[in-house]
């Protein structure tokens, strides 16, 4: 079966580099890469630049995931995961990088892929002001309220 496709106008800001990829076809992500090198002690978060932009159709946004294998690896995630791109955002992607590792330095070249994009339909809510909502078997029970694992 095919996959889906949209179509997302992208600029480069930075023509050098290349355009988000899907490294296998059906992947969820499209790679992103780092517009500079970047170096991270442990501990440090630091915005890197991916030299695009794009135009998400209406009714998408798109969502800046981690690459596990950074996770794995060393210890590369991201603050803000997943990134929200709104969909009429024209400024330059961005991807706020964090080392959680304790001990050592992340370094990334211009050009490694940093992160991946992806792209989900998205509704908007229109808020309707309630006296009384209505009753669900979870009622107010949350945060662990069904049994934790066996940590406790
Ligand atoms: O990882 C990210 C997250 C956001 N953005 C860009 C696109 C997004 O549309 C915009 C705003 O992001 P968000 O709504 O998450 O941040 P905010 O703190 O609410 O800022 P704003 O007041 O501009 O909405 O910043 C990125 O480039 N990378
Ligand atoms: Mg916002």
């Amino acid at each position: 079966m095919s996959v889906n496709e949209i179509e997302v106008p992208i600029r480069r800001l930075d023509p050098d580099l290349p355009p988000p990829g899907y490294a296998h076809p059906g992947d969820a992500g499209a790679d992103l890469v780092a517009a500079e090198d970047v170096e991270l002690a442990p501990g440090e978060r630091r915005l890197v630049p991916t030299g695009i932009a794009v135009a998400i159709p209406q009714g998408w946004v798109g969502l800046i995931h981690p690459r596990s294998g950074l996770a794995v690896k060393h210890g590369i995630s991201m603050v803000n995961t997943p990134g929200t791109i709104d969909a009429g955002y024209r400024g330059e992607i961005k991807v706020l990088l964090i080392n959680t590792d304790p001990a050592e330095t992340a370094r990334f070249s211009r050009g490694d892929r940093i992160a991946q994009l992806l792209f989900q339909r998205v509704d908007q809510a229109r808020f309707v002001e309630v006296e009384e909502l209505p009753e669900s078997v979870r009622g107010a029970g949350g945060f662990g309220s069904s049994g934790l694992s066996t940590l406790g």
